[in-house]
């Protein structure tokens, strides 16, 4: 699929994430691709997926595009973090690659702009540059990535963790690029979706709130538990 044709097929619409984490009951990725046509059967018009197996389960599973990442570790660089991660994830099947797109150093010692250059010589999958702030956005952009994606708002330091998207950042982000702008972080309601794209999103990135129940039973939990007692 071209560039051009991808990007249609995503133009403000909802791509699910379909994540479990280490140790999990549903980390499996017979589970994620079944969850991943759930997702589709509902309205989904792309797929995010972690780990390589996954990506190929799910690839194989729906007919819609994929964004492929591998997750290795959970604090610093963890979001797809070498051109070799980059390259399993594209292998893989996966039609865009999501990759760190900050401006820490990586841990095969290549700037963001080099892993995007030697992933072209291997691959003709889009990149979509997860970042945390501006600087990032604007440094990702610079290094000839497809996709920006607001992810790692929040997560590295640069942005406050706010309790549900970063719509300022995204509106900044808008405001400043052209390439598109995929909303994609603590989007917890339709409502808040949809503002997203209000804000100047090309298309939106749910996860937890579709695809984790364990997460999403513990909001309702909290919600019933009296508070002064410890039910
Ligand atoms: C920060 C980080 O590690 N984000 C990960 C990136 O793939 C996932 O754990 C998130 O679930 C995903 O970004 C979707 O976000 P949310 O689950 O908030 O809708």
């Amino acid at each position: 699929m071209d560039r051009t044709a991808l990007l249609d097929q995503l133009r403000a619409r909802l791509i699910v994430s379909c994540q479990a984490y280490p140790g999990e009951p549903m980390r499996d990725p017979r589970t994620m691709a079944q969850v991943a046509q759930a997702a589709v059967a509902g309205g989904a018009a792309a797929i995010r997926a972690q780990g390589e197996e996954d990506v190929r389960q799910v690839s194989s599973a729906v007919d819609v595009p994929v964004i492929g990442l591998i997750k290795d570790g959970n604090d610093g660089v963890f979001i797809t973090p070498t051109l070799e991660h980059a390259l399993t994830v594209a292998r893989a099947g996966a039609q865009v690659v999501a990759l760190d797109g900050t401006r820490r150093p990586r841990p095969d010692g290549r700037t963001l702009a080099e892993t995007i250059a030697e992933f072209r010589d291997g691959s003709d999958a889009l990149l979509m540059a997860d970042c945390g702030s501006v600087g990032d956005a604007l440094g990702a952009v610079e290094a000839g990535a497809d996709l920006i994606g607001t992810t790692l708002a929040g997560y590295t330091g640069e942005r406050p963790r706010t309790d549900g998207p970063d719509l300022a950042l995204l509106e900044d982000l808008a405001a400043r690029l052209d390439v598109p702008v995929i909303a994609e972080g603590r989007i917890h309601s339709p409502a808040q979706a949809a503002e997203t794209l209000a804000a100047g999103a090309f298309a939106v990135c749910v996860g937890t709130a579709i695809t984790h129940p364990t997460t999403i039973t513990s909001w309702f939990t909290e919600a019933l538990a009296v508070p002064g007692t410890d039910g």
